[in-house]
């Protein structure tokens, strides 16, 4: 076992002493060592019920013969730290999980590890941190929230309450409908009911396998979600106390090239958040899995749409893709396209991603669309490039509510802030592209969701009207034409920055293009003149991550050769 480097022999008897000032007994020295990676923290509606969580899975653990160990890894809450600068936090934070995991696990060399996420980034940060170790880790998210209702009896989510600030800003609501909104929108615990990133996340892991079926939709604190996370520990005991199985559930033997491309698959089928390309580009990348942005435009010509879920149908939330079949029966129904649509894969449970979707059936085609009947037979997310994006953009065309094909006038900001306020002043006019810049990983720095800015324009009734192009990013409740990630970006010289209002954008979503209708000299001679702006700061941590942050298109994973 790799934990008898830390309890075997004469030479570690001041490591068993410290091990048994924490409890353990003369049997445990032969009993493998569990990482327990919980992300249990009290802010986030997702996550302030993970320590109960991790205690059914550490009794589950200790009662089928195995060590349990369970370390703390911090989380931000989006939603929470959404349209001011708390936000600069979000991004790097996936680096501090990804930093953390790795480092209690190969320190201590921990066997096995079960991790514990549920919002956004926190689980590709513990996706990261676990492949780095590559012991054999299974999955288990706090799971999702249940949908909300207004007091006459319409579903709401977190989406809804974005959305009501501007509906209320442009009149179109009350105080008293605002607060209704307020009071439900989030009825309990569990990550925000849509196919927000976390959902999104969720769900990808079920298709990577590295996850039980279930985990992306079976609501939080239900029975069913208590039986999956016992059947999630039985399961890495089941591994660590055989040494063949440690050997071939390995992190790295699961979460290879076939399960990135599987995830995107999946995330098109059911028009994941445009975070999940800057998760899965970063996890990709820790795999030692090539995978590049452009890949994701082949893989979205091959699978249909065939679930809508808020913030696209804002009725359907996880618990009705729950009761609809799961993610096995989506696995299942895009897989009846083609043999390139999913590629068979060994899973953490033994069987093949193909043998666990052999029997899935859909059971509501009103909310899982069978394959003939899809919403586009191509997916929900796309890349887009062109000469204001050389590297790439990401949009979600399931979230567009206007036309796919746009030409507008630029309405150029620097920063969110910024254009918050233009938008509230009217700055923005029906037929404008809003361009949000210095928002990147380098140049925000820390690539901000703005979530604030998409649902002003929704709610002041220009989602359809209006596009938005940034070097920031979403959030999984942003709708609307608004295309995000775009690189290179600003700071680093990327032709956002050289932008000018009133220069003429043009977006086609079904051809992948991103454009400034400009000349070659009149760019080359903006470029001469050209200084990007950098942000004065004043957090240390914010500083290092600048200084080593990739650009969108490399999913802003951070260098490692300086
Ligand atoms: C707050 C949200 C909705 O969870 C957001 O962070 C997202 O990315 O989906
Ligand atoms: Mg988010």
């Amino acid at each position: 076992m790799r934990s008898d480097e830390v309890k075997k022999g004469h030479q570690r008897t001041p490591h068993r002493s410290l091990l048994r000032a924490t409890g353990l007994k003369d049997e445990d020295f032969s009993k493998p060592f569990i990482g327990v990676a919980n992300s249990f923290i009290e802010i986030i509606p997702g996550h302030f019920f993970l320590d109960k969580v991790a205690d059914i899975i550490k009794d589950e653990i200790r009662a089928n013969g195995c060590v349990p160990f369970e370390f703390n890894t911090i989380g931000i809450d989006d939603g929470i730290a959404m349209g001011h600068d708390g936000m600069l936090y979000s991004l790097p934070s996936r680096e501090l999980i990804a930093s953390s995991v790795e480092s209690v696990m190969n320190a201590h060399k921990l066997d096995a590890m079960i991790a514990i996420p549920n919002c956004d980034k926190i689980v590709p940060g513990m996706i990261m941190g676990a492949l780095r170790v590559d012991v054999p880790t299974v999955f288990v998210s706090g799971g999702p929230m249940a949908k909300g209702y207004t007091k006459s009896g319409t579903p709401i989510d977190l989406a809804t309450a974005f959305e009501a600030v501007g509906q209320h800003e442009a009149g179109k609501i009350t105080a008293e409908q605002l607060l209704d909104i307020e009071c439900n929108a989030c009825p309990g615990a569990g990550s925000c009911s849509g196919m927000f990133t976390a959902n999104s996340m969720n769900t990808l892991m079920e298709a990577m396998g590295i996850a039980l079926p279930g985990n992306g939709t079976i609501p939080a604190q239900t029975k069913e979600r208590e039986a999956l996370y016992r059947a999630a520990a039985r399961r890495i005991c089941e591994i660590a106390k055989d040494s063949a199985a440690r050997e071939q559930f390995k992190l790295k033997n699961i979460l290879n090239a076939k399960a990135v491309r599987n995830a995107f698959a999946v995330d098109m089928a059911m028009g994941g958040s445009t975070n999940t390309v800057l998760h899965m580009l970063a996890i990709a990348n820790e795999a030692g899995v090539d995978f590049r942005l452009k890949d994701i435009n082949t893989i979205s010509k091959n699978v249909s749409h065939i679930a809508k879920i808020s913030p696209s149908l804002t009725t359907v939330h996880m618990e009705d893709i729950n009761r609809a079949g799961g993610v096995n029966a989506v696995m299942k129904e895009i897989s009846k396209r083609g043999t390139e649509v999913l590629a068979d894969n060994l899973t953490i449970t033994g069987e093949t991603l193909l043998e666990r979707i052999a029997n899935a059936e859909i059971a509501d085609e009103n909310i899982i669309h069978p394959i003939h009947n899809p919403y586009s037979a191509v997916g929900g997310l796309a890349i887009l490039y062109g000469n204001l994006a050389t590297e790439g953009a990401v949009v979600k065309t399931a979230g567009i509510t206007g036309s796919r094909v746009f030409t507008g006038k630029a309405v150029c900001f620097d920063g969110q802030a910024d254009a918050v306020a233009g938008i509230m002043m009217g700055k923005v006019q029906a037929g404008d592209v809003v361009v949000i810049r210095y928002e990147g990983p380098k140049g925000g720095p820390g690539m901000q969701e703005m979530l604030t800015p998409t649902s002003l324009l929704m709610g002041m009734g220009l989602g359809s009207t209006v596009a938005l192009v940034t070097d920031g990013r979403f959030s999984g409740a942003t709708r609307g034409a608004a295309i995000g990630h775009v690189s290179p970006e600003a700071a680093e010289g990327g032709m956002i920055g050289l932008l000018q209002d009133g220069d003429e954008i043009h977006i086609d979503v079904d051809n992948y293009i991103l454009s400034v209708n400009l000349s070659d000299e009149e760019i080359t001679n903006r470029k001469a003149a050209f200084v990007p702006v950098r942000k004065p700061l004043s957090s240390r941590w914010l500083g290092q991550y600048r200084a080593l942050v990739t650009n969108a298109a490399n999913g802003a994973v951070l260098r490692t050769d300086l």
